[in-house]
């Protein structure tokens, strides 16, 4: 679908406002009267918020390399002394602590003085895979020193590019440290993936699933857990495949599952599943790669087949920031990819072949969107 062009008339309101609010004496009045007051007030604590993002996330490293989510949902909530002794911390940085992570939202007062899980603090204090990306930022933050350098290309790679071997060097993975590290958290933060998507579509009705990209084997798991007649296959590069097996193996799932190591930018993938599965994995990757992807799922599809596509999309409702601001940036310094609108996405898939290309809501879609697109020709 085309956008229509902008009409010239939809720009005067905004140029009209920004000559007005750009004086001095207008914003003085905005603040004082009170039908204006609060939206002035709301807009210097957005300004602000945006300036101070920086310290709020290093607010909330602290408190994840500290450890103090899981010791508040095991003790419950403690008071400021037990904190300090127990985080090994002087008392009056503690205080200090307790202080910024609560006006956050991310701990709580409670009676008796003591402190217990904010509403913010408790996913973190529940999911593994929240506290391992917040580990995980502070290279991504090493990264964007130098934002500026970063959009020009003239920084060198930085340490997401290191992390994720495979872009800047399509089809390698790194060796098994290296695809260790980045498939370790990728398998951290795939249950909150895999919870959307297999709420979003039921596998039950199909009988081969095909997890392309499909990294340690976590959704594959899940997948077979979800819809115990279903065979589930997973196809990444070597390093990952290795680690593939030997989970799904763990998982007493070697009767039920096959493996597959290669390239799918380079190798053919292997035929018949009737669902095939790209979970964060599009996003990785420029157009001309994505669709030498799609074709090849296309073509490994069995007929009548279909492919489930999930991932954060860029324009989502309710969380623009999340794909233009935050994967926007992530991506480039890992040096490939970008978040593509759910349209874009479509159009892609419609040019690789695909013929019956919707979308499935999620619970959240910040998490995870879905588009599930028919294969309905013979390969
Ligand atoms: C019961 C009473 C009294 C009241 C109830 C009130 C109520 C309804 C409360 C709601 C409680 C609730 C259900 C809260 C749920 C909170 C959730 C689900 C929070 C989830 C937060 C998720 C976040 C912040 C996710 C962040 C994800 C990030 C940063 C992902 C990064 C991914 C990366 C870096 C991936 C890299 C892979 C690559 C390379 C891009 O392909
Ligand atoms: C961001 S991870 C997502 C992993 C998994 N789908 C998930 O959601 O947890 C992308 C995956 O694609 C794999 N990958 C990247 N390039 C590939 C290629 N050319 N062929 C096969 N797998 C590739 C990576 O090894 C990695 O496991």
């Amino acid at each position: 679908m085309s956008a229509l062009p902008w009409p010239p008339w939809r720009d005067a309101w905004p140029r009209w406002r920004d000559r007005l609010l750009a004086r001095e004496d207008v914003r003085r009045w905005a603040e004082a009267l009170p039908l204006t007051r609060w939206i002035a007030r709301r807009r210097a604590r957005q300004v602000f918020d945006l300036m101070a993002g920086f310290v709020y996330s290093q607010v909330l490293l602290a408190c994840v390399r500290l450890g103090v989510f899981e010791r508040l949902l095991t003790e419950g909530p403690q008071t400021s002394a037990w904190l300090a002794q127990a985080l090994n911390l002087p008392s009056d940085a503690c205080e200090r602590l307790l202080r910024a992570a609560g006006s956050l939202g991310l701990l709580e007062r409670r009676s008796g003085d003591r402190h217990g899980l904010g509403p913010l603090g408790l996913p973190l204090a529940t999911d593994a895979g929240l506290r391992a990306l917040v580990l995980h930022h502070a290279a991504f933050y090493r990264d964007l020193d130098d934002p500026v350098a970063l959009l020009r290309g003239t920084s060198p790679p930085g340490e997401l590019a290191r992390f994720w071997p495979y872009a800047g060097q399509p089809g390698r993975d790194g060796g098994a440290e290296t695809a260790g590290a980045y498939s370790a958290l990728m398998a951290a933060t795939q249950p909150m993936v895999a919870a959307q998507v297999l709420q979003a579509v039921p596998l039950g009705r199909h009988r081969r699933l095909l997890d392309v990209g499909g990294g340690e084997g976590a959704f594959a798991e899940q997948a077979a857990a979800a819809a115990p007649s279903l065979q589930v296959e997973v196809f990444d590069l070597p390093d990952v495949a290795a680690r593939a097996r030997l989970r799904l193996e763990g998982a007493g799932l070697a009767g039920r599952s096959r493996v597959w190591a290669g390239s799918f930018l380079q190798d053919r993938l292997p035929a018949g599943a009737d669902v095939v599965t790209l979970l964060r994995v599009v996003h990785d990757h420029d157009d001309a790669a994505v669709a030498t992807l799609l074709r090849a799922v296309w073509q490994a599809l069995a007929p009548g087949g279909r492919l489930l596509l999930a991932e954060p999309m860029a324009g989502t409702p309710g969380a623009h920031a999340m794909g233009d601001a935050y994967f926007g940036f992530y991506l480039l310094a890992m040096g490939q990819g970008r978040p593509r609108p759910v349209e874009r996405l479509e159009a892609l898939l419609r040019e690789a072949g695909f013929q019956r290309v919707r979308r499935v809501a999620t619970r959240q879609p910040l998490l995870v969107q879905v588009l599930v697109a028919d294969k309905t020709g013979s390969s």
